[in-house]
Formats: C-alpha cells, sequence, structure tokens
C-alpha cells in the first residue's frame, strides 16, 4: 500500500514523510526530489526558465510514473501537487492520503530561515509570507480536506499517526 502525505509547504511531508518510511520500513520518495532529479535542475531553477504551468505537468507526469510503479512506498508531495491535473483523484484511488493540517503562524515560523523561502519558488516571489500562506491555503484546502486522513502534524506525535494509519487499513507488506 502507498501511504502520500499532502499539505502546505512547510507541513513537513518532507520531514515526517521521512520518519514514517523509517518508522514501517518502507522506502521514501520525496516528489520535488523525483521532478528535480528528472529534470536535471532543482525546482527553483525550473520555476523560473519553464513557470509554474509547465511544472504543473511535469509534476503530473512524475508523480503517475511514482505511482505506477509497484510496491509499497512513502511519498512526500509537494504542496500544490493535489491542486492540480486531477492528481489527488488518482491519489485518492491508489493509496492512503493524509493531510498534515498545520496553522498558518507555525508554516510561517518554519519557513522563515532564508534556505526555506529560496528553495519554494512561490513563496519567494510572494510578498508577506503568512499572507501568502493563508491566501494559499484558503485557495488549497478544498483539495486538502478530500484527504483520506488529516493529522494536526504541529501537535500530535508520529507515534499516535502511525497507529491512526493503521486503523486506517494501511497495510505493511509481508516480511
Ligand atoms: N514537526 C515539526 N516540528 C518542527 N519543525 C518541523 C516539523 N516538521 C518539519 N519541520 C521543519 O519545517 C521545515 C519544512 O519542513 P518540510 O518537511 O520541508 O515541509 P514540506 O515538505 O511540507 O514543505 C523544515 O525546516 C523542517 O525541519
Ligand atoms: O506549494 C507549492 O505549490 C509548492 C511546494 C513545494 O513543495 P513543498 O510543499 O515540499 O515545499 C514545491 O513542490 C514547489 O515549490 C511548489
Ligand atoms: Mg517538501
Amino acid at each position: 500500500m502507498k501511504l502520500y502525505l499532502i499539505g502546505m509547504p512547510g507541513s513537513g511531508k518532507t520531514t515526517l514523510g521521512r520518519t514514517l518510511a523509517v518508522h514501517f520500513g518502507l522506502p521514501f520518495l520525496d516528489l520535488d526530489a523525483a521532478i528535480a532529479a528528472q529534470a536535471g535542475q532543482p525546482i527553483p531553477a525550473l520555476f523560473q526558465q519553464h513557470g509554474e504551468a509547465w511544472f504543473r505537468q511535469l509534476e503530473a507526469e512524475v508523480l503517475r510514473t511514482v505511482i505506477g510503479r509497484p510496491g509499497p512506498l512513502v511519498l512526500a508531495t509537494g504542496g500544490g501537487t493535489p491542486c492540480f491535473h486531477d492528481n489527488l483523484s488518482i491519489l485518492n484511488t491508489s493509496g492512503l492520503t493524509v493531510w498534515l493540517d498545520v496553522p498558518v503562524p507555525v508554516l510561517a515560523a518554519r519557513l522563515a530561515a532564508a534556505a526555506e523561502t529560496s528553495s519554494r519558488p512561490l513563496l519567494a516571489a510572494a510578498g508577506p509570507p503568512a499572507a501568502w500562506l493563508r491566501e494559499t491555503l484558503s485557495a488549497r484546502i478544498r483539495f486538502y480536506e478530500r484527504a483520506r486522513l488529516r493529522y494536526a502534524a504541529a501537535t500530535t506525535p508520529v507515534s499516535v499517526l502511525a497507529a491512526e494509519l493503521q486503523a486506517a487499513g494501511f497495510t505493511l507488506p509481508d516480511r
């Protein structure tokens, strides 16, 4: 079974995804890393050279390739992944989606460091981070809310999430 983490930039998809993969003994993949590897350039350069629409097209293609591979996986998506090209329907029909729901002030604090901002081109191009995060969340929440599970990622221990995932039917492969 595949496990998909969705949510806003800074919600911890990449960080928590790695932890969960270790916890369950499953492979981990970060979709942004897979996109950058396929394109041969980091995410900010892809946005700068080709624009967001081009990035969304490549993101949808790499997502389908990754999902099409057999076997279990913990996948950290990008913040916008479920909101374009019907990606959320594909995620919801091929694995267990989890929305990492983190309040905007916590996201803003986590992303305040220069390295966090500069690696996220939409955030870097925007005005005040908290305002961009609020506006973006209000546009995206209708997608995030369609995840099978919602997890208060700023406050709930990972062990609780792991138990909830198994209660929700997340099964591990035979060992
Ligand atoms: N549970 C957490 N508590 C504190 N900081 C966190 C937590 N999860 C992630 N972070 C930090 O927030 C930043 C963004 O995390 P990241 O995993 O890249 O988020 P995402 O992939 O959802 O954009 C990183 O600096 C990371 O160390
Ligand atoms: O929110 C977004 O639209 C994006 C989030 C990023 O991933 P993270 O959510 O891991 O920062 C990355 O996919 C790209 O910069 C676009
Ligand atoms: Mg990430």
